[in-house]
């Protein structure tokens, strides 16, 4: 499949001007209307677009539009040069939908070339064959990534920096990617939610979805054990709805039946919950599958059965799950050493142990999944923040 990234470099970041207006036409005559996607920045969407004014999310979401009626079958204003915004907040418009694409700011003069870094990142993912929105997810969290593990280094005398795009040769992970809709690195930070802990901290689960999101969840599930049906699944579809303007997966925990009547993106099964092979057979193809597993043999009937990923655990003891085996961090790597499937970590993980958890370097762990330390603290954002940074840290799971 041949695609076309234009990255309308007019304007950098630092303000300098690149290109004139003989390019301006150009851009918008020839190279716009052929083009699968374009990444400007805020300068260069308001330079396509007449001098617009650009401020606001919401007026990104109006230059997307504008510049969407110009041609390109996808448009992503990438909102870092923001005012007063503590995120780096880029929207992605693909002429149906807007997906609003947040990750915490990296405050560090190391930034010179992050805009052509992420074209050609996505120009990457494209040519593996990845869909644009998984391809621009991956890009943004190759170069968020890249800008965290660069923000130290100390070279140049300019007010920008150079960062380092090679990091990826540097850490452990290979990647090894499948050509279907899931993408293992959305396994980075995986909250699970929990009724109860919700309740007991007075917020409802669509304000823990959207703060959990806020705070740099990569992937959601809904495990929801006492609500009734009906309950679940309106707040399943509100909740779906927030995770779809942010392109993150939503899934379900146990309940086959209320993932289908919401249009989930896939479920997570259990050892004693409905097979992953019923599962898939009552899905379809492209929904997300999770199987928990303990053992090398489960790991095995997993890929067998049609999953996509795996839920390797207790790493550590857990309250949350009653009377879960805790394997350790030797019983994740052996089960990482076994499947096939990309892997996540669950059970007594949080920032003070995220870190050990993904130093067993196993190539297929891709991330850990939380519950407690999200969901049973005062300030879900805040916890999903912090436990973001320690696993960027880490320098795993965006490949
Ligand atoms: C990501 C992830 N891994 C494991 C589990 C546990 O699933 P299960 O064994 O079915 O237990 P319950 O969560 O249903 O109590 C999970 N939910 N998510
Ligand atoms: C839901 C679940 N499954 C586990 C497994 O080992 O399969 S451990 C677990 C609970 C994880 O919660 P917390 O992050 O609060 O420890
Ligand atoms: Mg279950």
């Amino acid at each position: 499949m041949a695609a076309l990234v234009v990255d309308p470099v007019m304007v950098s970041t630092s303000g300098d001007v690149l290109a004139g207006p003989s390019i301006l036409s150009t851009f918008l005559e020839e190279l716009l209307p052929m083009a699968d996607i374009i990444t400007p920045n805020l300068k260069e969407a308001s330079a396509l677009l007449n001098g617009m004014q650009l401020e606001t999310v919401d007026d990104m979401r109006s230059a997307a539009r504008l510049l969407h009626n110009m041609g390109p079958k996808n448009v992503l204003v990438k909102g870092g040069d923001l005012p007063d915004s503590s995120d780096a907040v880029d929207i992605l418009y693909n002429g149906h939908n807007f997906y609003e694409l947040r990750s915490p700011r990296i405050r560090t003069r190391n930034s010179h070339g992050t805009g052509c870094s992420l074209a050609s990142s996505i120009a990457a993912e494209v040519a593996k064959g990845y869909p644009m929105l998984s391809a621009v997810k991956v890009a943004k969290r190759f170069v968020e990534t890249a800008l965290d593990y660069s923000k130290e280094i100390d070279i140049g005398n300019g007010p920008q920096g150079p960062f380092d795009h090679l990091l990826r040769l540097k850490s452990h992970s290979q990647a090894c990617h499948r050509q279907q809709p899931f993408d293992p690195s959305d396994l980075f930070l995986y909250a699970v939610t929990d009724s109860r802990m919700n309740k007991r901290w007075g917020r409802s689960i669509i304000d823990a979805v959207k703060a959990a999101i806020d705070g740099g969840a990569t992937i959601i599930q809904l495990r929801e054990k006492d609500a009734e049906t009906k309950d679940f699944m309106e707040s399943a579809k509100a909740c779906l709805r927030i995770c779809h303007l942010h392109g993150v997966p939503l899934l379900i925990n146990d309940r086959v039946d209320v993932a289908i009547a919401c249009d989930a993106d896939g479920v997570h099964v259990g050892q004693s919950d409905m097979p992953a092979r019923v599962a898939r057979t009552l899905l379809g193809p492209e929904k997300i599958i999770g199987v928990s597993c303990k053992t090398p043999e489960q790991a095995e009937q997993a890929w067998v059965d049609g999953a996509d990923y795996i839920g390797c655990g207790g790493v550590y003891p857990t309250n949350t799950k009653e009377n879960n085996i805790t394997v350790g961090l030797n019983g994740l790597k052996t089960v990482c050493m076994a499947s096939k499937l990309p892997v996540v970590a669950i059970g007594g993980i949080g920032v003070s142990n995220a870190r050990a958890v993904m130093e067993i370097c196993a190539s297929n762990l891709k991330g850990v999944a939380v519950v407690s330390a999200l969901f049973d603290r005062e300030c879900v954002q805040t916890e999903t923040r912090k436990l973001h940074e320690v696993l960027l840290g880490s320098n795993i799971g965006s490949t």
